[in-house]
């Protein structure tokens, strides 16, 4: 088969076939996965392939992952998220054969290249580490959780604008931290992420799943779902020159309309039977619900008072979110050159922009998308942890000619703007002059 050059991707053999759709959506990209990735119907981690149905039920990390990720390729997913050694060794239990094709990713995890060093000392490291600021995490996510309601109420009551916008940033920061607890075995906090609109179990595919293994790449959801609207590829088959502009025009609204247009289209896919809704899709109503009850607003205002809290949640998460750390002209897009060594955690670090601005602070990582590459690296660790990882990252990064940059907040606006404006992908690979 011959590939378009404009569709070869720098991290597969194969463009993904959930971009052929003119639908896309998580569910989309699982199906386009088990028919991209030579996992033979059942789960593949590099050249094997494994029969884990009899262990989802007592996987630790819950049912999910296992079962949406069946027939596909969870090499990546199946490192990045056990640190531990024990998964690794209960591998051979359901090895059922080798695969009859190689592998479509050409990211390599070698046992001596960047990613198992690194994390082969993060394994050691966390057995000394201090592991109290989790507690601090688990603290401010219940504050701010909390506050939401509060200042919805208030808002309500006194008929405040200052606690309208006070509900609303509670919001938008209850579903970032929130994030940090959807990555992880099951547990009631990643919950709160719904209270957005949005749904985390959705996210664990567009987000986890997918982003995190792929970024900026033809297989990051996350890249795919705004386009053409919003195009950070370089690449002018994908953006027109009126779309570049237009998208830099109307961005405030998108922005705000974000989390009501997630529910909006994915109760739409759900009619069309492409996408699954959930119980928990039915927690936002907890806000209203709250303003109805403790105010005399009639139910029109409340719902009013209600959108209004999700609109300025929703203005302020895509202003956080899409300026946190992946779209900048320096950092590598798919059709970019490619650094020599193809190791996944460098191509982490080569997709990534840290900001500088929030380390240091426990409650900005958490409510920004802070310590962004060794997030990426090890989802599974609470944020308030990972600062103690910086002298191995450094280290290791130093061994492998990687390099972690950062910037402020308003240097990653303007450069996320400059890389949706940029058609022409960068010729010198990562690493290139160190
Ligand atoms: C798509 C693939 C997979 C994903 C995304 C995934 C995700 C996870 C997550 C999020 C956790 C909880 C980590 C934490 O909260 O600290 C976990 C734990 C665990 N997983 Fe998986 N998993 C996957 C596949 C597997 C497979 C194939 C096995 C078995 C061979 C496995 C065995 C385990 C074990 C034993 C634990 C507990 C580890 C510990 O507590 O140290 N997982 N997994």
């Amino acid at each position: 088969m011959v590939i378009e050059t404009w569709k070869k991707s720098g991290i597969a053999t194969k463009f993904p076939s959930y971009r052929n759709s003119s639908l896309i959506t998580a569910k989309g990209w699982l199906l386009g996965k088990q028919n991209d990735d030579e996992a033979e119907g059942l789960w593949r981690i590099y050249d094997g392939i494994y029969d884990f149905t009899d262990f989802i039920k007592k996987h630790p990390g819950g049912e999910f992952w296992l079962t949406e990720s069946k027939g596909t390729d969870i090499t990546e997913a199946f490192e990045a998220h056990h640190i531990a050694i024990g998964p690794h060794k209960l591998l051979s239990k359901y090895k059922v054969r080798d695969a009859k094709h190689p592998r479509i990713y050409t990211l390599t995890l070698h046992e001596d290249g960047f990613y198992k060093t690194l994390r082969e000392r993060v394994r050691e490291k966390l057995k000394t580490i201090d592991k109290s600021p989790q507690r601090k995490s688990d603290l401010i996510h219940f504050s701010l959780l909390a506050s939401i309601f509060i200042f919805a109420v208030l808002s309500a009551r006194l008929n405040s604008l200052v606690c309208l916008a006070l509900a609303g940033t509670a919001l938008c920061w209850t579903t970032i931290v929130s994030h940090n607890y959807f990555h992880r075995r099951d547990n009631w906090r990643m919950y709160a992420f719904n209270l957005s609109l949005m749904n985390f179990c959705s996210w664990r595919v567009s987000h986890a799943l997918s982003h995190h293994i792929y970024p900026n790449s033809y297989f990051d959801l996350e890249l795919s779902m705004f386009e053409p609207y919003f195009c950070w590829v370089p690449n002018p088959h994908i953006k027109s020159k009126l779309m570049r502009y237009l998208s830099i025009i109307t961005e405030p609204v998108f922005y705000a309309l974000a989390f009501p247009l997630q529910k909006i289209t994915r109760i739409i896919f759900s009619l069309r039977h492409d996408n699954v809704m959930y119980w928990h899709d039915s927690l936002p109503l907890s806000i209203p619900l709250a303003i109805f009850l403790f105010s005399d607003l009639s139910l029109f205002l409340t719902l009013r008072q209600w959108l209004f809290i999700t609109m300025i949640a929703s203005f302020a998460f895509c202003v956080i979110g899409l300026n946190a750390a992946h779209h900048d002209p320096e950092i590598y897009h798919e059709g970019d050159a490619h650094r020599e060594d193809r190791d996944w955690g460098l191509f982490q670090v080569d997709t990534i922009i840290d900001r500088g601005d929030l380390k240091g602070s426990q409650f900005l990582v958490l409510t920004h998308f802070g310590d962004h590459i060794l997030h990426h690296l090890f989802p599974t660790l609470d944020h308030g942890i990972l600062p103690q990882l910086y002298p191995i990252l450094y280290e290791t990064l130093d061994q492998f000619k990687g390099k972690l940059r950062e910037c402020n907040h308003l240097v990653h606006l303007l450069g996320q703007h400059r890389q949706l404006l940029r058609t022409e992908p960068n010729t010198k690979p990562p690493g290139a002059d160190d």
